[in-house]
């Protein structure tokens, strides 16, 4: 599946939002990727993680133990996606602000993917690895359905993107004139 077709699907679905958005790393964009509204669609879910899986199988040699989802947005990815790679799926939580694995146990030196929706910073991406390594997990990889920031981020693991869409984001104090003539908006989850 290439971009223009994953693209597509999020088109498709009414989740290219357009506006202007608070990112999880503080960036501000005037675009905004809302999954939600492609995953609310199982038909579309099942064809994109379907195709991450096959990339992921591609790109991961060895044994994957456990996908590992970061929530609120990596958790429906990340189950479709071990539906089809026929592991099981756990995911990740914030407890007063951090990731935490809090249902779960994980063996020591299990191999797990980390598979998350949208990558922007890798911000999201580099804390699930940290809250792994700590409990003696070694990350294989990293996976997403959309790299906003096309290849630029690094999260110390291969990174294997679905697709990559780069979308401008600007710090706080940089906006551009007619992005800062818009309220604001803060969609995802962390700190609420
Ligand atoms: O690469 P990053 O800069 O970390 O940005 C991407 C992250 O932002 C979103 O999560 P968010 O924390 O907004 O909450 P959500 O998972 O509930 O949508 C998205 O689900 C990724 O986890
Ligand atoms: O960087 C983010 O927080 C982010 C961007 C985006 O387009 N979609 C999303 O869910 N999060
Ligand atoms: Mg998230």
């Amino acid at each position: 599946m290439n971009t223009d077709e994953v693209l597509g699907i999020f088109r498709e679905a009414g989740a290219v939002l357009e506006g202007h958005f608070i990112l999880t790393s503080g960036l501000r964009s005037p675009v905004f990727l809302q999954k939600a509204r492609v995953f609310m669609h199982a038909d579309k879910t099942e064809r994109l993680c379907k195709a991450l899986a096959e990339k992921i199988r591609a790109g991961v040699p060895g044994k994957i133990d456990y996908v590992v989802g970061p929530a609120i947005g990596g958790l429906i990815p990340a189950y479709e996606t071990s539906r089809h790679l026929g592991v099981p799926a756990i995911w990740v939580e914030r407890e007063g602000g951090e990731f935490r694995l809090r249902r779960f146990e994980i063996a020591s030196g299990a191999r797990v993917v980390i598979v998350e929706d949208i990558v922007t910073t890798g911000l999201s991406i580099r804390e699930t690895i940290e809250c792994l390594r700590e409990l003696g997990a070694e990350v294989v990889a990293a996976a997403c359905i959309i790299d906003r920031s096309a290849g630029k981020t690094h999260v110390g693991v291969p990174l294997i993107a679905l697709a990559e869409y780069e979308v401008p984001a600007y710090p706080a104090d940089r906006l551009p004139p007619e992005l800062a003539a818009i309220p604001a908006v803060k969609p995802g989850s962390r700190n609420i």
